[in-house]
Formats: C-alpha cells, structure tokens, sequence
C-alpha cells in the first residue's frame, strides 16, 4: 500500500508557493488571508492553528479574527462586509459550523464571491458545476492536487464519494467529474452501502464518524481518501476510515492526521496566492 503522504506532498508544494510570494513581495504585495472564526470548534481550532503556520512559513499575512459564541449575526455581516472592503485582505473564510443561533446561508451570502476562498458562495459553486470554475473548496481542491501529484488518472475509474456536504462531497463529486470520473455521492439513505463501496476504484469518505469504513467497503487495489476529522475513544485524533484494517487491501491511502489536511491548507494558500496575483496584474 502507498500511504498518500499529504505532508510530503504539501511541503514539496510549498517551495513553488514560497517562490510566488517572493515575487509578489518584489511588487510591494503581501497575500492576505482572513479567517473568521466563531465560538470553539475542536475541528476548526486544529484548522486555525495549521492555517497561520502555514502561513507564516509561506511569507503570507493571515489575520484571525475570534468571536465569542453569542455574537450577534449582525456583528458577524458587519465585520464580513469589512473584509469585503479591505483591500489588504485577498480571501477570507468564515469557519464552519457556526453557531445554531446564527443563519449560515445569511453569512455565506453576504461574502463577495471574488474574496470567497472556500468557494461556497452560490456563484462560485455554480461555476465549479458548470465547468469553470473561479475560487474552489480547499479540501476538495487539495485531494484533486495530492492525487495529481502521484499520477492517479480519474478518467473513467468508478468513484463513490460518502457524504453529499457541501463543503467536501458535493465540491468532490463536481470536480471528479470534471476529470471524467463515473461519479456515485452516497449519503445517509443510501442502500447498501457497503457493496456499493466495493465498486469503487477510488473511495472518499467525508461522514465525521470515527473509523466508520473498514475493509469490508473496499475492494482489493483501491484508492482510499479519507476526509475525516475525528477522535478515538481515547481521544486521539482519527479518520473516518479504519487504517489498519484497510491498510493491507488498499493500494493508496490517505493517514489521519498528515493525509488531506495538509493539502486542504495548501489548496486554501494556493487561492489566496492566486487571488493576490489577479491583484498585482491588476
Ligand atoms: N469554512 C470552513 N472551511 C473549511 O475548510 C473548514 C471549516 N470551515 N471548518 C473546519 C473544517 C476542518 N478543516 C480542517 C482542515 C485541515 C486540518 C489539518 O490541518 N489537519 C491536520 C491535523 C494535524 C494536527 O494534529 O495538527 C492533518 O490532518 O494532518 C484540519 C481540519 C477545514 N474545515
């Protein structure tokens, strides 16, 4: 089996990376990124944290910008109209989920579609359906590098994506196809789901639930991504999928921690760094 090593493989990324902020900054232009973040979140705090690494190794300018879990709504729309408006700021990101008092669609509505680094204001996932697409969700935009980087070809391989969130299954799903996949999105109601698993030459679980995928939903030679972000019984952060059990009857597989990640943060960087870039050419 070929660990997918999404921490190689954002590290060998980042050199180019470097090189582009390097020439934005002989230009007089720092890459901004904003991320907004709201309450505590144990999924977003590891993100946050990762992020500003990231950034700070990539020479970037990242602002964080924490409320308390009782904001107000329009506290949150008058700060995200802020950065809207601030030209420092290439992307922002509300962190997801926020809290229940506050309308999430009202919040991704209210960011301009050209700052949407997520990618999951309606415009831009329209354009990423009908093929042209402009900002694209980090998570699914880093498993489509990680694969690139090891030459797996989706043209025509049968993949079953489980989880039809629009932040990764459905962002997943578009892309894929864009890549000529034969693309099956399982959910929740899906009947049986594990023989529709095992039909899969690459598998990408996206349910939140720990080590929920074992061997018996994979077929001999697959791809296995596994976009969770969970914890054990004793704590430890974990995938949706069982590694161990899975190791031996897949052929490439992304860990928990250090498989999609990684790339989710370089996916985002690459946006901001490419939005920064529209800026310098005006
Ligand atoms: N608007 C929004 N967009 C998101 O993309 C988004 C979000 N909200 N809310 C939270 C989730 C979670 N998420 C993670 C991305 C990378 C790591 C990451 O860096 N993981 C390391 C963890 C390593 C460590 O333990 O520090 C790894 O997998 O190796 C974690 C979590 C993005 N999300």
């Amino acid at each position: 089996m070929i660990k997918l090593d999404g921490k190689k493989v954002a590290g060998a990324l980042d050199e180019k990376m470097s090189q582009r902020v390097a020439t934005l900054e002989e230009k007089g232009i720092t890459p901004g990124i904003a991320v907004v973040l709201v309450g505590d979140n144990s999924a977003s705090a590891v993100y946050v944290r990762n992020k500003q690494r990231r950034a700070e190794k990539l020479g970037m300018r990242s602002d964080l910008i924490k409320f308390d879990a009782d904001v107000t709504e329009d506290t949150l729309l008058k700060k995200i109209e802020e950065l809207n408006n601030d030209p420092a700021i290439d992307g922002f990101l509300v962190q997801l989920p926020l809290p229940d008092h506050i309308d999430e669609d009202r919040v991704i509505n209210a960011i301009d579609p050209k700052k949407d680094v997520d990618g999951f204001a309606p415009d831009n996932v329209g354009h990423l359906w009908i093929g042209e697409p402009q900002t694209k969700p980090a998570t699914a935009a880093g498993i489509l590098m990680m694969l690139d980087f090891y030459d797996v070809d989706l043209d025509g391989k049968n993949v079953v994506i489980i989880g039809r969130s629009n932040i990764v299954g459905k962002p997943v799903a578009a892309m894929m196809l864009a890549k000529n996949a034969t693309v099956t999105v399982a959910h929740s109601h899906t009947k049986n789901l594990k023989e529709l698993a095992k039909t899969a030459d690459v598998l990408v679980v996206a349910i939140g639930r720990a080590k929920f995928v074992n061997k018996d939903y994979v077929k001999d030679g697959a791809i296995v991504v596994d976009v969770g972000m969970d914890r054990d019984e004793n704590g430890k952060l974990c995938g949706d999928v069982d590694f161990d059990d899975v190791q031996d009857t897949a052929a490439m597989m992304t860990p928990v921690p250090g498989g999609v990640g990684p790339m989710t943060i370089t996916a985002l960087m690459d946006q901001v760094i490419e939005l920064a870039e529209e800026r310098a050419n005006g």
